[in-house]
């Protein structure tokens, strides 16, 4: 049968990140997407202009439609907004227990734009985070869920070992805004560490960096593949997908959505 995967994610109008990223990463990699919508944001390359939240109950709703009649192999969650939905969506995979999940912990966009309310941090934290499989903080992400300051790889190491303790069995803290020439990755697994590197190719179209990576993991695991294999891949994937950026739009630009060269150029 045909591998799924469920992204519970904002849209962005712009194509570039969220649930769009999302269902062009789970296409890549040949898995049926589905999605639950959690917020609708008007975004482009240059920013976020508004954001209109869903009913939590809609939400809810979503993930019952598919997850009763189509199923799921693995669920990705990026941008959640609120506490209410953070909130109804814990609630459904209490209910699916087997099902592996991938948890983006999606705070702000790139221009700053808040895509979570600050006061539902803890709710993450304390009820999503016991949930997942694999977590993938940014820097500041990582921060806010440890509560100190994660700015050099030692800090990574450190807030790694904290979101392990409390009960994530792979945590990948991404280094994308570390001062490195290195684009480096830490992922921690039942103690051992492992470093994932990439060149930091120079560009400004990083739009939806995150959202990719999650997707790709998320879509490795609805194919069964090992864990630890399917984040070294989605590091390639997401990489690659930088280096071919189509170079659209006036801000940050979105990635390639595609293996290898653009069929475009
Ligand atoms: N310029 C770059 N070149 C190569 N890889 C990068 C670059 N920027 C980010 N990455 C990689 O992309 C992935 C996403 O990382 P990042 O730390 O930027 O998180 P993010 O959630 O996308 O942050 P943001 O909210 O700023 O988009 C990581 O694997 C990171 O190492
Ligand atoms: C709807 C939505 N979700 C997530 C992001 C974060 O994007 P990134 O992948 O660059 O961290 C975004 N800008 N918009």
């Amino acid at each position: 049968m045909m591998a799924r995967a469920l992204t519970i994610a904002g849209s962005d109008s712009g194509g570039g990140a969220g649930i769009q990223a999302d269902l062009k990463t789970f296409m890549a990699f040949s898995v049926f997407g589905m999605s639950a919508i959690t917020a609708i944001t008007v975004q482009n390359t240059v920013g976020v202009e508004r954001v209109q939240a869903l009913d939590p109950e809609v939400v809810g709703a979503q993930i019952d439609a598919v997850t009763r009649d189509l199923g799921t192999d693995a669920i990705k969650i990026g941008m959640l907004f609120s506490k209410p939905i953070i909130e109804v969506v814990a609630e459904r995979l209490r209910q699916w227990p087997g099902i592996p999940v991938v948890l983006d912990p999606v705070m702000r966009a790139k221009g700053g734009a808040p895509l979570l309310d600050p006061g539902a941090e803890k709710a993450l934290r304390d009820v999503l985070l016991p949930l997942a499989t694999v977590v993938t903080p940014n820097l500041p992400e990582a921060s806010a869920l440890v509560g100190f300051p994660v700015q050099t790889r030692a800090d990574m190491q450190k807030a790694a070992h904290v979101l392990e303790n409390l009960g994530v069995p792979f945590v990948l803290v991404k280094g994308g805004h570390l001062a490195d020439e290195e684009a480096v990755d830490l992922l921690l697994h039942e103690g051992r560490e492992t470093w994932l590197s990439a060149p930091r190719i120079e560009t400004l179209h990083t739009h939806g960096t995150g959202c990719t990576l999650s997707s790709a993991i998320a879509a490795g695991l609805a194919r069964h593949d090992n864990i630890e294999q399917a984040i070294s891949t989605a590091k390639e994937y997401v990489t690659q997908a930088i280096r071919h950026a189509p170079g659209l739009g006036h801000g940050h630009g979105p990635l390639l959505h595609h293996w290898g060269q653009s069929p475009w150029i």
